[in-house]
């Protein structure tokens, strides 16, 4: 009903405007003198006012009818998530309770944000703080304020009991049945997303740089990018993953002018370069030490961007070469990533400059046109004194392309922080120049510390630095990881199949966790020590953790179906005290991960993945799940505890998938 009212209004409000439209143009070509028709413009302009003011009163309704059709969406989640499909968000639908109830109570205020939190008391789930908060500002009573807030919230399954406490908190009770529904919804089908509007996002991560080295820095940029792009597909987005890759610029001039020395026949016999780095040094030695070459590889690089065939298939040569190493680094890590880098821009770069030259954005400075951008204190440079291109100019026009071509409403850049500054002129610059309107797209600069070697100094001086391949750096990580476990005589109790797949997963989901589960603003210290250690909060820890609950169904020769069979008949029974904390730990995952989406830290994901795994703890060392006697033999199976069991396994799982780590059924 409301969707079609919507449709209704919106496609009259674009009628509306066209006609709007005309009559201006009509009226344009009339105070110009031009007269078309027998019209005059008296009855034009009345027709015109008239129209203006159907449109603007079509616009309000169509916002009203949008956030009523958005609350609808939202309440059928509530009420549909008490029998199946999506998973709620309890803080999520408790905020937009208490902001119905803020609306109903005192309809003019809007600057009280909802104020939810975890209760701190035993008896209550959450507690809403906004009657405080309300109260300071209308200078009243806060009790009475809240009195009046909890009468006017409206009744959702989810909530059993609200209550006045204190000076004018109000004490949240979550459901109980609700509770068991949800644990029960996880075991029957899985984990579940909480409902959100699809949009399209891009996210632009990894973007090493051809014929350079793929440093530690990429590979931070590369697990954080990964991660994110996995949250939003789990949230049901339209995701492109883009490698910005570094594929354009002078330094092909000197590496083409080499390869044409080195190998002259390369047009029509891939030149057999095993390591590109070197061949890198020795041309630009060549370059910093040998005039005539200078003046070569400049040369090239005119000829390249002018397309010349033979220059175009020397880079295409170079490109390729990096790109595979690249991509043996990507298949390890399992990340998906589409190459588009500054080169796809070549085009776009021309017209952008035309564009922003034309509409007056540039300045000169000593011959290079720069750019401003509002609040930035550093230019973009958009064209060099000798005419060429900057990685400036490529993000100008890759902005662009994004935002006009691809229709995004979401991008992320994930790079180093101390590219802050760059975006940061970027986006004022893409402002300033009307391609980006903060009100119709998120832009996100994700950025990261540098990564520390074993005596905490800058990556750029120490062991995990330029020196150290990320191959090599890999490679380590699996001949540790395999130690380790022959260590713990893993190798004894496994196949050597569950042996290789423990061993990568441990070794790749170390390297992983440890970056993920850091605040990513800050540096952090890179050892394989505490990264594999089988003790507190590290993926060696948690994957264990993982098996070992998966294993509980399995020693006492339960089958999956056997539980889900029991979930089927009945919502899970929870009586102990650690059955309920478990539950409700569970039931955090939806807001966990939809806090992540407002600042993209996925730290807090780990930290929950951890805290689950402790509670899950707390519950097995008090709840029998499967009682022996003193032979060893199995008495008694707890079929609602081996649910609990499985709804964690499974929240643990989804969990290890936003992070892109691995999970193995025996380690
Ligand atoms: N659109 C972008 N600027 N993305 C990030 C590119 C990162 C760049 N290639 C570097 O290695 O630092």
């Amino acid at each position: 009903m409301t969707d079609s009212a919507l449709r209704e209004y919106t496609q009259r409000c674009a009628k509306a405007e066209k006609e709007a439209e005309k009559l201006a143009g009509r009226l344009h070509a009339l105070s110009e003198g031009v007269v078309d028709g027998p019209d005059n413009a008296d009855t034009q302009d009345k027709e015109l006012t008239d129209l203006l003011n159907e449109n603007r009163k079509l616009k309000y309704r169509i916002g009203i009818l949008k956030k009523s059709a958005e609350r609808l969406r939202d309440n059928a989640g509530v009420t549909s998530t008490l029998n199946m499909k999506n998973s709620c968000n309890v803080l999520g639908q408790l905020e937009d309770l208490f902001s119905r109830a803020l609306q109903a109570a005192y309809p003019g205020v809007t600057h009280v944000a909802s104020q939810l939190q975890v209760s701190k008391q035993k008896q209550a789930d959450y507690q809403c703080n906004d009657a405080m908060a309300l109260a300071k500002s209308l200078k009243k009573n806060p009790r009475e304020v809240g009195e009046i807030l909890l009468k006017n919230v409206p009744p959702s399954p989810m909530v059993s009991k609200l209550e006045l406490s204190g000076p004018g908190f109000i004490n949240i009770t979550i459901s109980t049945d609700f509770i068991r529904q949800q644990v029960t919804n996880i075991v029957l089908h899985g984990v579940t997303p909480p409902p959100t509007t699809p949009l399209r996002v891009v996210v632009d991560f990894s973007s090493p740089n051809i014929a350079k080295e793929m440093h530690v820095g990429h590979l931070r940029s590369t697990i954080i990018g990964d991660s994110i792009a996995r949250l939003m597909e789990y949230l049901g987005h339209d995701v492109l993953r883009i490698n910005h890759l570094g594929d354009w610029g002078t330094q092909f001039g000197m590496l083409i002018a080499h390869l044409e020395d080195r190998f002259p026949d390369f047009a029509t016999k891939p030149p057999p370069i095993a390591d590109l780095q070197t061949f890198y040094k020795e041309s630009k030695k060549r370059f910093d030490e040998d005039a005539e070459f200078k003046k070569r590889a400049y040369q090239a690089v005119v000829k390249l961007q002018a397309h010349n065939p033979i220059h175009i298939k020397g880079w295409q040569e170079i490109c390729e070469i990096s790109k595979k190493e690249f991509s043996k680094v990507y298949e390890r890590l399992k990340v998906k990533i589409i190459d588009r880098g500054e080169s796809f821009y070549q085009s776009r770069m021309e017209s952008a400059v035309k564009v922003l030259q034309d509409t007056g954005m540039l300045e000169e400075d000593e011959g290079r046109k720069v750019m401003f951008g509002e609040g930035a204190d550093i230019p973009l440079t958009i064209v060099k004194s000798d005419g060429g291109f900057t990685y400036d100019t490529s993000d100008m026009a890759c902005i662009r392309q994004r935002i006009e071509e691809e229709k995004a409403d979401w991008l992320v850049y994930v790079t180093d922080a101390g590219q802050g500054q760059h975006f940061k002129s970027l986006f004022a610059c893409a402002k300033k120049a009307g391609i980006y309107d903060a009100a119709k797209t998120r832009i996100d600069h994700v950025t990261f510390g540098v990564v520390l070697g074993k005596t905490g100094r800058s990556s750029r001086h120490d062991q995990v630095s330029d020196t150290v391949r990320l191959v090599d750096l890999l490679n380590e990580g699996l001949q540790r990881s395999e130690e380790k476990l022959q260590e713990k005589e893993r190798d004894k109790a496994l196949t050597k199949e569950e042996f290789t797949k423990a061993r990568d997963a441990v070794a790749y989901g170390c390297i992983k966790y440890a970056d993920l589960s850091h605040d990513r603003a800050r540096d952090y210290v890179f050892s394989f020590d505490r990264m594999l250690d089988f003790r507190g909060n590290t993926a060696a820890y948690l994957l264990y953790a993982l098996t070992r609950i998966r294993s509980i169904a399995r020693t006492a020769c339960i089958k999956r179906e056997d539980i889900m069979a029991e979930a089927q008949k009945h919502p899970i029974e929870l009586e102990h005290e650690k059955e309920w904390k478990l539950a409700r730990t569970l039931l955090k995952l939806s807001d966990v991960l939809l806090k992540i989406t407002e600042d993209l830290c996925l730290h807090s994901l780990c930290e929950y993945l951890f805290e689950v795994s402790a509670v899950f703890t707390e519950f097995y060392d008090n709840c029998y799940c499967v009682e022996k006697n003193s032979d060893g033999k199995i008495v008694k199976i707890n079929l609602n505890r081996l649910m609990l069991c499985e709804a964690t396994a499974a929240v643990m799982e989804k969990c290890f998938a936003i992070l892109g780590i691995d999970t193995v059924g025996k380690m």
